[in-house]
């Protein structure tokens, strides 16, 4: 991908107004949750998203990540009295450091007159002074510390609710899942752990650093204004100057290098994790060989910019060190003049020197602290692109809650009455694949209406790709995108069995009770009956219920599915379950076995499967296929004049009784 470089100056402000623009657009159409086009616009545009994301200023994010902490309705209130404290605080502190120049003058005065008692005197207010900075130097720290932590906690906590939580009525609208199938937002836990932690430190640090600098130069360019005004212009001037140069000349480069570092290191420590989670798929392959010359490209990036960002630096170093160096001849030669011609006293030399250096060191704080501005931008537009994406996908679970969006622009869900004979009820859905970048949508089904009442089970079966599991998905509600209703009994009572089953971090029980794991009326002699329905009784003879250990990589995936089958058999509310190929690693006797438990235990089940054995288990099959080829969708029609045709387009289904398709003698197609 080609570099981006930082661009003119006439670039950048066209950019900012189209950026602001778009900006103003984007909080219009948010307001607007109605207006559903222009919502759909939005969402499928990528480039805006990007725009908006990188683009909207860095300033108002900061601004928007601080108020919100202010705003906080647990800790606001007194995260504002600390904050007047911790000014307070820092004010004594600056008035004592100011006092301090002065004594120090008188005493260096005294000094040179050899006037023995006020040396004396000096050196006692010296003391003096330190005893009642130190405990307010201490205080002021302590203070600092605690509104950081407060800050930390309360930006990590809304963020890390609003990415975990499980928002929406009748559709599951985890935002987690959602950033993940769409791959809007890289590595989210790391900008929840580490990019907070970071922002919050630096941004703190500098806003704490700019009070104390602002509060500084003021109280100094008095001292030094009384001194000689001459002195305290050319003092600002210089500082200015320096400060001007650094930051126009050197700032955006090492911005630049800086931001793409942070994402190269990302997508590095990524690779990695990737290794790590599919460990035994690589070491099947025997590729890592090819991971290691994919580490190495990504790293040789790496250092590539690392190095450009080393000639950056080095230049910005050099310009500031001999900048800070000529500072020591300069300050002397403003005053020097002045104390030999006798219009000001010894003493004024040292404090001259002493309000040079901090009215300096305030103004060029920006020349020191130019890398750590760099990566505190960094940070906050990556956690501004996520504060966004869990905005948008707020916005719009509460767009799909508006009467009229829901089936029309995404497909609505509602629950069945207990008096309602069917469990399942889907009305013309037409089911898209989610959006994501880069990717166009696909349309899975169109129109596709069926019914699943009490007692009945159905099997779907098609070719590989064809949408089977993703109509499991729309189901089960983790997916939306699309039109249409789909009605089912109430969400509690709807257990989904993926292919590879979630094994949690925590005891064998835990694995059984997964998600609700602080279940204290499920005995453990339910468990281990369950565990023995599913002919996992011998796990007991190696392991104890209360052992945590990490049970995916300890349990065969076999094993897995039918942990998961031993956890619907605990949960007796559930009276719907969503099988994808959920005893697909199974022997077909274990298989077999499983189905039977369900058929005892359940009302009803979903599922998604390749295997002909399946077909006994099940009442109903529903066989999707693509529209137009004669190979497939041709025999359904010949073989079922019963059977409903429920769709047109890309897609087309059947929903055919066991022995309607039994008749068709297609099993051999499965
Ligand atoms: N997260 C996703 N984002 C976008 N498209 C996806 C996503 N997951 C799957 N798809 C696409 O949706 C289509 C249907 O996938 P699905 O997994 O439902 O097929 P399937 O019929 O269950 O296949 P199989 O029998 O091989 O499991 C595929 O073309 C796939 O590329």
């Amino acid at each position: 991908m080609a570099e981006r470089q930082p661009s003119s100056k006439w670039g950048d402000r066209l950019r900012l107004f189209r950026v602001r623009a778009r900006v103003r657009c984007f909080r219009k159409r948010r307001d607007d949750l109605d207006d559903d086009l222009l919502t759909q616009d939005l969402e499928s545009d990528p480039k805006s998203r990007e725009a908006l994301e990188a683009e909207s200023s860095v300033l108002h994010s900061a601004l928007f990540l601080t108020r919100s902490f202010f705003a906080d309705p647990l800790i606001g209130r007194r995260a504002i009295c600390l904050s007047a404290v911790s000014v307070i605080l820092l004010l004594a502190e600056i008035s004592c450091f100011l006092y301090f120049s002065k004594v120090q003058g008188n005493y260096m005065t005294a000094l040179q007159q050899k006037d023995v008692d006020g040396f004396y005197h000096g050196l006692w207010m010296v003391g003096v002074v330190i005893m009642v900075i130190s405990p307010i130097i201490a205080l002021h720290e302590y203070t600092g510390g605690v509104l950081r932590m407060w800050w930390r906690s309360s930006l990590t906590k809304r963020l890390a609710k609003s990415y975990l939580s499980n928002s929406g009525a009748g559709q599951s609208h985890s935002l987690f899942y959602r950033l993940a199938i769409s791959g809007e937002i890289d590595n989210p836990d790391q900008r929840i752990c580490q990019d907070i932690a970071d922002f919050v430190d630096v941004a703190f640090r500098l806003v704490q650093d700019t009070l104390r600098t602002f509060l500084s130069i003021m109280g100094f360019a008095g001292v030094l204004y009384s001194i000689s005004p001459m002195i305290c212009v050319y003092v600002v001037v210089y500082a200015l100057f320096g400060t001007l140069v650094s930051a126009l000349g050197f700032g955006p480069w090492i911005a630049h290098f800086q931001h793409k570092r942070v994402r190269q290191e990302a997508d590095l420590r990524y690779g990695l994790i990737r290794v790590r989670e599919n460990a035994e798929s690589v070491a099947f392959f025997r590729g890592g060989e090819a991971e290691w010359s994919n580490f190495s490209d990504h790293f040789t990036s790496l250092l590539d910019t690392i190095y450009k960002g080393i000639l950056v630096s080095s230049g910005y170093s050099v310009f500031n060190r001999t900048f800070h160096w000529a500072t020591f001849a300069v300050s002397p030669l403003l005053v020097g003049p002045a104390y030999l011609r006798g219009e000001v006293p010894f003493g004024a030399i040292s404090q001259t020197s002493m309000a040079f250096g901090s009215i300096f060191g305030g103004l060029t704080l920006i020349m020191d602290r130019i890398e750590s501005l760099s990566n505190v931008a960094v940070r906050i537009r990556r956690l501004q692109a996520l504060e966004l994406a869990l905005q948008r996908g707020e916005d719009n679970v509460k767009a799909a809650q508006l009467p009229g969006f829901a089936g029309k622009s995404c497909i609505a869900s509602q629950e069945l009455s207990a008096s309602d004979p069917a469990v399942l009820r889907l009305r013309e859905v037409t089911l898209l694949t989610p959006p994501r970048n880069e990717v166009i949508q696909q349309t899975l089904s169109r129109q596709l209406s069926l019914e699943l009442c009490g007692g009945q089970s159905l099997l779907i079966v098609g070719e590989s790709g064809i949408g089977k599991s993703s109509l499991l998905r729309a189901i089960a509600g983790l997916w939306s995108d699309g039109s249409g209703h789909i009605d089912l009994c109430s969400r509690d009572s709807v257990f989904f069995m993926p292919q590879k089953p979630y094994m949690f971090l925590g005891s064998l029980r835990d694995q059984l009770l997964y998600p609700h794991v602080r279940d204290s009326i499920t005995t453990d002699a339910q468990i281990v009956d369950a565990l023995r329905q599913v002919n996992l009784g011998s796990l007991l003879d190696h392991h104890n219920l209360s052992d945590t250990k990490d049970w995916a990589s300890l349990l065969s995936l076999g094993q897995q599915q039918r942990i998961n089958f031993a956890r619907v058999l605990l949960r007796p509310q559930v009276q719907l379950a969503l099988i994808d190929e959920g005893t697909s690693a199974c022997d077909p006797a274990n298989e077999a076995q499983l189905y039977r438990l369900l058929q005892q235990r359940l009302r009803s089940y979903v599922s998604v499967g390749h295997r002909p054995a399946l077909q006994q288990f099940h009442s109903h099959v529903l066989w999707m296929s693509q529209a137009g080829q004669p190979g497939q969708a041709g025999p359904v029609a010949e073989a079922s004049s019963a059977a409903r045709q429920v769709s047109s387009g890309p897609t087309s289904f059947r929903k055919l009784t066991m022995a309607e398709y039994q008749q068709a003698n297609l099993s051999n197609q499965l």
